[in-house]
């Protein structure tokens, strides 16, 4: 009833929305949210109010002077008891006038690293009434009487964010694809230096540091893509059970949609500056498009969760398996790993060595945290305490575990596709997956050689595989970027336009500067020429 009565009407633009849940003082802490939501049963209307000014919404896109109403996250009150956070759609603005309504006070919050194109707001209530089926009823509802009605799953409330989370993972492919195609195309357009004297200054993407740099970008590019498709698919399945009551694969999914949010959010962020670097001086130019997306791509690792939080959020599911297991019950497919008991096999350098051996780190890290928690309780610290002395361990065994799925999904996806594809494109995309297996073995050698029976000579081969790879790759590296498709329009770079004109484009845009309106600007004159004459 209420989605029919919501839904159409923000489909048809009527309603502009926005998500306003992370308050000034509150955006991880959830149950610390301080706006209020008090049922009237004597109107049958709720009472929304901003207690303080930590209580004022903060942030929510386009809140400041885009939606006219939006979906508030509020601490419910009923009867006189406070039965925590609860979604209300709210229109806070008059549908004709646009003005906001009385009781409402908003705007926009200033100016963000990047982003500015989204008018980020705050919100603030002040005894705003709404009628009762302001109140998201999915879950749980309020009586006319005021009677509170319990959900069957206290966390569906959180379900939005699970939600994006999963999306988020597919974003950072598509904004890993712009970045790579556009440092790669410029790689090939730009000449530097004569490491030959007697030849011409080679193509930058001919040097094996820029390669280096830039080919993890392109494999976790599709890494990304497959990972989120996978998790996609996981979503719909987990939504259906949901749908018809069964809410048992929950926490899973909520575990794997965290840690896969805060790993391809910081690599697409650590990523897209690589990418911006590379580009040298030009790369640093706003009409490059790798500064915007930089911005773009760092800021979700703060949105939708802030990645620490949302990794220790999988490390808490994490130690909860182990403990599981450990009395011999039953553990989610995603973590079953975990039990795996049998001896550390003799290491080998291939595909399913790598990502076996990634399984023995994350498992070998998670059985270190339980052993530190254990170790600390017992000597009469507080569990909580415990977990905090052990976080960062615990986050670190998180990424392991992430970069499991990712190895796994990866390799997996792809052999499957392989079958229908030509062999040359299926030997290219093979290679990627090789480069992304053999880059991270590289990246956390450290902890391959803790967990898991690698030996020295094992990583001198690896190092040579990945050089190999490099030089496989790069005939079809800008093939590969044009296969994204990115059109010039949606890729907005000078740097990464189809034609490859770099420098003409580069030129085009510095004279659209109003700074070269006239050739000489008006503070020679009110500044220089004063301070230069000791007027000043
Ligand atoms: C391809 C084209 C691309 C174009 C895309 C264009 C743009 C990109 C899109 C958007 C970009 C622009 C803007 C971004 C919009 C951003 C919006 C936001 O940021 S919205 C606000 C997001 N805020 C958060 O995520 C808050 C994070 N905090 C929390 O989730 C909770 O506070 C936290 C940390 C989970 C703690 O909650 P708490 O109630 O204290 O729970 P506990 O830790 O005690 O755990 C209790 C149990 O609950 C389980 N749990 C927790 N969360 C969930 C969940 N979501 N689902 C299911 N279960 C959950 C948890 O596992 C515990 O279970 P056990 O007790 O261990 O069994
Ligand atoms: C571009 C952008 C768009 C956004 N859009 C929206 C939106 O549309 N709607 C909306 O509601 N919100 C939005 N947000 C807000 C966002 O959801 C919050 O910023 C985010 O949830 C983090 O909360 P916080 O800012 O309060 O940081 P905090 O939670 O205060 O985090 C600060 C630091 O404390 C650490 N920390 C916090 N809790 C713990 C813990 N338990 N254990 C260990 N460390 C901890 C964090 O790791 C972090 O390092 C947006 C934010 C940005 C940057």
């Amino acid at each position: 009833e209420q989605q029919e009565k919501w839904v159409p009407r923000a489909v048809n633009m009527e309603i502009i929305g926005t998500y306003a849940q992370t308050e000034l003082g509150h955006g991880t802490f959830l149950r610390g949210l301080e706006t209020t939501a008090t049922y009237d049963p004597n109107t049958e209307e709720f009472v929304l109010n901003s207690p303080t000014l930590t209580a004022y919404k903060w942030w929510p896109g386009g809140l400041a002077h885009t939606a006219n109403h939006c979906v508030v996250v509020a601490q419910l009150h009923s009867k006189g008891v406070n039965h925590g956070v609860h979604p209300f759609i709210v229109q806070i603005r008059d549908e004709d006038t646009h003005m906001p309504l009385p009781g409402v006070k908003v705007g926009e919050i200033g100016p963000k690293l990047s982003f500015s194109t989204a008018n980020n707001g705050f919100l603030g209530f002040d005894n705003f009434r709404v009628p009762r089926d302001s109140m998201l009823m999915k879950n749980a509802q309020v009586l006319k009487d005021g009677t509170y009605v319990k959900s069957r799953l206290s966390k569906l409330t959180y379900g939005t964010m699970v939600f994006i989370r999963v999306m988020i993972v597919t974003d950072m492919a598509y904004y890993l694809s712009v970045g790579a195609t556009i440092a790669i195309r410029y790689s090939a357009v730009r000449h530097q230096s004569k490491p030959k004297e007697n030849e011409p200054e080679p193509q930058i993407l001919d040097y094996v540091t820029q390669q280096h740099k830039l080919f993890i970008a392109l494999a976790s590019s599709h890494a990304f893509r497959v990972t989120g498709q996978w998790l996609w698919t996981t979503f719909v399945r987990v939504n259906k059970a949901l749908t018809s009551g069964n809410a048992d694969t929950l926490p899973e999914l909520h575990a794997v949609a965290c840690c896969l949010k805060a790993v391809t959010t910081r690599d697409a962020a650590s990523m897209v500056e690589a990418c911006r670097m590379s580009c040298g001086g030009h790369g640093y130019m706003t009409s490059s498009y790798l500064p915007i997306l930089y911005g773009i791509t760092t800021a979700a690792c703060t949105y939708e969760g802030e990645n620490t939080v949302l990794l220790l959020q999988t490390a808490r599911s994490l130690v909860k398996a182990w403990q599981k297991g450990s009395k011999g019950k039953p553990l989610s497919p995603t973590e079953a790993y975990l039990m795996d008991k049998s001896p550390v096999p003799k290491w080998e350098n291939t595909l399913d060595g790598i990502i076996a051996g990634f399984r023995r780190v994350s498992a070998g890290k998670v059985q270190d945290c339980v052993s530190k928690i254990d170790k600390l309780v017992k000597m009469g610290t507080s569990y909580e305490d415990a977990w905090n002395q052990t976080s960062v361990r615990l986050v670190a065994a998180s990424e392991a575990h992430s970069r499991a799925v990712i190895l796994a999904t990866f390799r997996a996806e792809v052999s499957r596709a392989a079958a229908a594809l030509s062999p040359p494109l299926a030997r290219v995309l093979h290679q990627l997956v090789h480069l992304y297996t053999v880059y991270w073995a590289l990246e956390r050698v450290g902890d391959l050689l803790l967990y898991t029976s690698i030996a020295e000579r094992d990583v001198q081969e690896l190092q040579q595989q990945y050089e190999d790879l490099l030089q496989k790759i790069r005939p079809n590296t800008v093939g590969l970027v044009d296969a994204f498709d990115l059109r010039d329009e949606i890729l907005n770079s000078t740097l990464g336009a189809y034609d490859g004109r770099v420098y003409e484009r580069l030129m085009e845009e510095a004279l659209k500067s109003p700074l070269n309106a006239e050739p000489v600007n008006q503070s020679f004159h009110k500044y220089l020429k004063p301070f230069m004459q000791g007027k000043l």
